[in-house]
C-alpha cells in the first residue's frame, strides 16, 4: 500500500535495500579474509574454497602476501569504509523515502479528509482522526525506514554467517547458536508483553496532557469556581502516575537487557570454551576459532533486534489499516451535476429524511418558499430543524420525497455550485486563528475591504472591530478566545452576508445578540438583498414573529404554518408559545 506513496522515491528505496544487504556482505566477509590470513598466509594450511582462493590469487597469492601483509590490512580498511559508505547510502535514501511517504501519506489523508462526507466527521472523533493522520503516520515512516529494511539485513546475515559457519565445523556451529532460539524467543515475548505498559504509559502521558489542555481552555471556569487547589492536586496525581508506570518500564527493561545481556554472554562463553577445546584438539584452526568469535558477536544484536521488531510490526500493520479505514471512505462529488440559474424559490414536497439509525427525524415535510420570502422555522429542541438546513446544503442524501430548487431537483445540482448559492450561519460560530478582516473573507477571493466593510455593518459588528486596537487585523485565538459570544456570531454573519448568496440560512445564529441588533442585522440584510430568499431558525418568537410565514416542526413533522396573525388565530401551538413568551417578557 505505501509503495503507492512512495512515488519519486521508490528507486531510491529499492537501492537503499540494496545497499543494506552489500553492506552486511562486506561486514561479514571480514573475519572470512582474518581467518585465511591467519592459518593460511601467516600459517600454512591451505586455502579452503574456491572462491577464497580465487580471491587471494586475485591480490597475488599466498607468498606474495605474505611478504606483503599490510596488503590484507588494507583491504580491511577498505571493506570497512565501504561497508560505512553503503551503510551511509542506506540510511539517507531509505529516510529520504519513508520521509517522502509520511508527506504524501498526510497530504493524501488531509486532502481526503476535506471531500469525505460531512456525517463521517459528525460521527468520527477528532483526536482520533488527528492521531491517524500523525502518531500513526509515523509508525509507517519509522517501520519503512527501520524496521522494513532492518528485517532483510537480519535474515542475511544469519543465513550467510549460519552457512559458513556449518560449512566450517556443523558440531561446533551447533553449539555455537544453540542459545540463540531462546534469546529470539525471549526477546519476542518481552517485546510483546512491554507493549501493555507502553500503552498504560502513553494512556497515562494522554490523561496528564487532557487535563493541561482541559484546565488552559477552561481556565475561566477554574477561577470562577476557586478551583485552583483542586486542579494542582488533579494534575499531580496524574503526573505522579505517569512517573510511577514510567519507572516500572525503565525496570522490565532493566531486568530484561541484563538478563539478555546474561544469555548472550553464555552463548559467546560456550563459543570460546567450546572453541578452544576443539583449537587445542586440532579439530579446528585459531582462524575458525576467529570467525566464530566474530560472528557470534554480530548475531546476538540483530537477534535480539529482530525480536523486537516482530513484536513491534503488529502495531505497523494496525497503523496501516487505520489509515487504510479513512482513504477507503467515499468522498464527494462536488464537481459534477447540473448548474441551473438559482433564484431562491424553493420547494420541499413529501420529504422523508433519517441519519444513519434509520430513525425518521424528518416526516412527510411539504411547504414551498417564493424567492424573496423570509420563513422562520421554530419547533422544540430535536425536532429536525437543523436537518432541514443540512438538506438544503445538500451536506445529506434524503431518503424519499425531493427538494426542488427553482423547479431542479437539489439532488441533481452541482453540490459545489449549490454551496455557492446558499449560505449558512451555522450554530457554532468557529473562527479560524487569523485576523478578523480574513475571517469574514474566508469564502471569497480578492475581496476589497469595501465590501468587508459593508458586510461588518451589515453584521453590525464593524464598529467594534474598528475600536480595537489593531481593527481588521486584529489576530483572533483558535476559538476567537478574544470575542464575546455576540461578537463572535456577528462576525460568522458578516462571513455569510460577504457575498450575494441566493438562499441564507440562519440557524439559530441570532441567538447571542440581543434583540434589538437583531433586528438591525435583519433590516439591513433585506434592504440589501431584497430578492434574497432567508431562512431563520429560532427559538425567540419575536424573530419568527416578522416573517413572511412561520414554519412550526415538532418530532419531524410540520405541526403548523402560516402568518403570524393566522397562527394567533388558530390558536394551537405557537398561539400557546407566544402567549408565554408574551408573558415572560411582561414579567
Ligand atoms: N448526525 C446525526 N446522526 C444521528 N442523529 C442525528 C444526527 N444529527 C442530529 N440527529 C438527531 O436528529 C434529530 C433532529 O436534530 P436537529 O439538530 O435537526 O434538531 P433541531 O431541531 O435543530 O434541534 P436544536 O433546536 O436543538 O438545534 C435529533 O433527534 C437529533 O438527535
Amino acid at each position: 500500500m505505501f509503495f503507492k506513496f512512495m512515488k519519486g522515491y521508490r528507486l531510491k528505496y529499492i537501492f537503499a535495500s540494496i545497499s543494506i544487504i552489500i553492506s552486511s556482505f562486506l561486514s561479514v566477509i571480514i573475519p572470512i579474509i582474518i581467518k585465511t590470513s591467519i592459518d593460511s598466509i601467516i600459517g600454512d594450511k591451505k586455502i579452503e574454497g574456491r572462491i577464497i582462493l580465487s580471491f587471494f590469487n586475485l591480490l597475488g597469492g599466498r607468498d606474495y602476501l605474505r611478504e606483503h601483509l599490510y596488503i590484507v590490512a588494507l583491504l580491511i580498511v577498505l571493506i570497512t569504509a565501504l561497508n560505512g559508505l553503503f551503510m551511509y547510502i542506506k540510511g539517507k535514501w531509505a529516510n529520504e523515502a519513508a520521509e517522502a511517504t509520511a508527506k504524501n501519506l498526510r497530504d493524501s489523508l488531509y486532502s481526503h479528509l476535506q471531500r469525505i462526507y460531512y456525517n463521517f466527521h459528525v460521527e468520527a472523533k477528532t483526536g482520533d482522526l488527528i492521531q491517524r493522520c500523525t502518531s500513526d503516520v509515523e509508525t509507517i515512516k519509522s517501520f519503512l525506514a527501520v524496521q522494513f529494511v532492518e528485517i532483510g539485513r537480519t535474515v542475511f546475515m544469519v543465513l550467510f554467517i549460519l552457512s559458513i559457519m556449518f560449512y566450517y565445523n556443523a558440531a561446533y556451529a551447533l553449539i555455537s547458536i544453540s542459545l540463540i532460539p531462546f534469546i529470539f524467543a525471549a526477546s519476542y515475548i518481552f517485546f510483546k508483553k512491554v507493549k501493555k505498559q507502553f500503552q498504560l504509559c502513553d494512556e497515562a502521558e494522554g490523561e496528564m496532557s487532557a487535563v493541561l489542555q482541559e484546565n488552559l481552555t477552561g481556565v475561566r471556569v477554574v477561577k470562577a469556581f476557586n478551583r485552583e487547589e483542586f486542579e494542582i492536586e488533579k494534575f499531580e496525581e496524574k503526573n505522579r502516575t505517569y512517573r510511577d508506570l514510567l519507572l516500572k518500564l525503565m525496570r522490565t527493561f532493566a531486568y530484561f537487557w541484563s538478563s539478555s545481556d546474561a544469555m548472550c554472554m553464555l552463548q559467546t562463553f560456550l563459543v570460546v570454551v567450546y572453541g578452544v577445546y576443539l583449537a587445542s584438539k586440532g579439530a579446528i584452526t585459531l582462524g575458525t576459532l576467529i570467525i566464530f568469535i566474530s560472528y557470534i558477536g554480530m548475531l546476538l544484536w540483530p537477534i535480539r533486534q529482530l525480536g523486537r521488531i516482530l513484536s513491534d510490526m503488529g502495531k505497523s500493520f494496525v497503523a496501516i489499516a487505520r489509515i487504510n479505514e479513512i482513504l477507503k471512505e467515499p468522498i464527494e462529488d462536488l464537481s459534477t451535476g447540473l448548474t441551473p440559474n438559482i433564484e431562491g424559490n424553493i420547494e420541499f414536497k413529501n420529504l422523508y429524511f433519517s441519519y444513519r439509525d434509520g430513525k425518521d427525524v424528518l416526516k412527510d415535510i411539504t411547504f414551498s418558499i417564493k424567492k424573496g420570502e423570509t420563513i422562520a422555522i421554530i419547533g422544540p429542541t430535536g425536532s429536525g430543524k437543523s436537518t432541514l438546513a443540512y438538506l438544503l446544503l445538500g451536506l445529506y442524501d434524503y431518503n424519499r420525497g425531493s427538494i426542488e430548487l427553482d423547479g431542479v431537483e437539489l439532488k441533481n445540482i452541482n453540490k459545489n455550485y449549490l454551496r455557492q448559492n446558499i449560505g449558512l450561519v451555522s450554530q457554532d460560530c468557529f473562527l479560524f486563528s487569523k485576523t478578523l478582516k480574513e475571517n469574514i473573507a474566508i469564502s471569497t477571493k480578492n475581496v476589497e475591504d469595501e465590501r468587508i466593510f459593508e458586510a461588518s455593518k451589515i453584521a453590525d459588528i464593524h464598529d467594534t472591530i474598528l475600536s480595537f486596537e489593531k481593527g481588521y487585523e486584529t489576530q483572533i485565538g483558535e476559538k476567537g478566545v478574544t470575542l464575546s459570544g455576540g461578537q463572535k456570531q456577528r462576525v460568522a454573519i458578516a462571513r455569510c452576508v460577504i457575498k450575494d448568496y441566493r438562499v441564507l440560512i440562519f440557524d439559530d445564529s441570532l441567538s447571542a445578540v440581543d434583540t434589538e441588533t437583531e433586528q438591525h442585522i435583519r433590516n439591513r440584510l433585506k434592504e440589501r438583498s431584497k430578492d434574497t430568499t432567508t431562512i431563520i431558525i429560532t427559538h425567540r418568537l419575536t424573530t419568527a414573529h416578522e416573517c413572511d410565514r412561520i414554519i412550526v416542526l415538532d418530532k419531524g413533522t410540520i405541526i403548523e404554518m402560516g402568518s403570524h396573525d393566522e397562527l394567533i388565530k388558530k390558536g394551537g401551538f405557537y398561539r400557546r408559545l407566544w402567549d408565554i413568551q408574551s408573558q415572560l417578557d411582561e414579567e
